[in-house]
């Protein structure tokens, strides 16, 4: 089992991973002063299925009241609808200001049940119980938030949870593209800080299939280690927090314009790493090893281009609504180097160019 510590201005929490950790659950809440009320389990069809039954046997031990609440699986329940009809189920419930929401899942969850527990009467206490590679970056630094068809995350909060409970034996049943969309934000956080864990990456994962646990583990603990810190530095996102968003300016007005859940978070984000990798040559005029970056990324199964459906005009407007945009002006995150990232604004047109430079299109 290891511990590491989320120190933010507004919680200071751990993220404990292990295997087999939820038989611990009744401790772990006392060890962080937890004594609920109530608790309510958000989850998906999938984990449900998977995995109720499980979690409820260690539920019951706990001998605090407890209801699970079902939500259909995928990005589509990062939606207003399934937010009304959790915070229904929640007041139907009667859960009060000390109860406890716990987020058992992959991001879509985390994300959703956060926003849920952020502004259910104003904020309630929640427990992140990530199911999914993936998480190891959602579970992590208490950005929570659904989507709107007009951009992604767009209704949302900073709320720290109150602990995160990183079980890998949840890791098991995960099928490869949800393990290869949790690695791009491996990768992600490896690009942005850790050059040689990069080449290391490179190096030694030629694909993603029959993963062992202790590589998983390598994956989880490097990415939230690197995670915790930048969060701990900058909570909100006021500064270097934006380093995370690495890749996303083109990944979430892809998932947005494809329509939520036809691309995988990761596999959008990796598309985004290799156009911004592509934006930090020809600004910095340096090569970072693009071309290699691509071939991995295509010996993994990573989509290395943009549908040809999709507009490089629609993803400049969507790109424009991205959040770390001001006064109309495209942010993107590049590096200067592996491991050193750099905020750059653009204009729409400049960055119209790069795109349908890299997409092999007419400018
Ligand atoms: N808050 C943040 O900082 C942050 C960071 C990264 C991504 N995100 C968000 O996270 C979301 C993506 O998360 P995700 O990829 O975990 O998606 P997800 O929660 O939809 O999970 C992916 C799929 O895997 C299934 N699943 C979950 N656990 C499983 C298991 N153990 N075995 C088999 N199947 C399982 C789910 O039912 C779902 O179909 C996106 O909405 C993204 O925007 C948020
Ligand atoms: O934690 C962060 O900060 C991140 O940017 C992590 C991202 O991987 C994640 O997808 C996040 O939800 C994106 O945030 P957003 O502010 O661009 O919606
Ligand atoms: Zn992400």
């Amino acid at each position: 089992m290891k511990e590491i510590k989320v120190q933010t201005t507004s919680r200071t929490y751990p993220v404990i991973i292990g295997k087999n950790l939820i038989s611990h659950l009744s401790n772990i809440l006392s060890n962080i002063e937890l004594a609920p009320t109530k608790m309510m389990v958000i989850t998906d069809e999938t984990v449900s299925t998977l995995f109720r039954d499980r979690f409820e046997r260690e539920l019951k031990t706990i001998g605090i009241d407890y209801f699970f609440h079902v939500v259909p699986s995928g990005e589509k329940s990062k939606s207003f609808e399934t937010y009304y009809e959790c915070m229904t189920a929640a007041l139907t419930n009667h859960l009060d200001r000390r109860s406890l929401m716990i987020a058992f899942g992959g991001g879509v969850i985390g994300d959703l049940t956060g926003f849920i527990a952020a502004t259910y009467m104003r904020g309630i206490p929640f427990l992140q119980i990530p199911t999914t590679l993936l998480a190891h970056d959602s579970a992590v630094g208490g950005k929570v938030a659904i989507n709107h068809p007009l951009g992604k995350n767009m209704i949302g909060a900073f709320y720290q949870p109150h602990a995160v409970i990183y079980d890998i034996q949840f890791l098991e049943t995960l099928p490869i593209d949800e393990i290869r969309s949790g690695f791009a934000e491996v990768v992600k956080h490896g690009l942005i800080k850790d050059p040689l864990f990069v080449d290391w990456l490179v190096q030694h994962v030629h694909h993603l299939q029959q993963l062992k646990e202790e590589q998983l583990l390598t994956f989880i603990e490097k990415g939230i280690t690197i995670k915790a810190e930048i969060v701990s530095e900058d909570e909100k996102e006021l500064g270097t927090r934006a380093f995370l968003n690495f890749g996303h300016t083109l990944g979430h007005a892809l998932e947005a314009a494809l329509g939520y859940g036809r691309i995988s978070h990761g596999d959008a984000v990796a598309i985004g790493m290799l156009f911004a990798l592509y934006v930090s040559n020809q600004t910095f005029g340096i090569d970072l090893g693009y071309e290699r970056m691509k071939e991995w990324f295509q010996k993994i199964g990573f989509p290395t281009s943009v549908h040809s459906s999709i507009s490089s005009e629609q993803l400049c407007e969507r790109m424009k609504n991205d959040k770390k945009s001001v006064n109309n002006e495209i942010r993107m995150v590049l590096l200067e180097n592996i491991g050193t990232p750099k905020l750059v604004n653009f204009d729409e047109k400049t960055i119209y160019s790069l795109l349908q430079q890299w997409r092999g299109g007419a400018i």
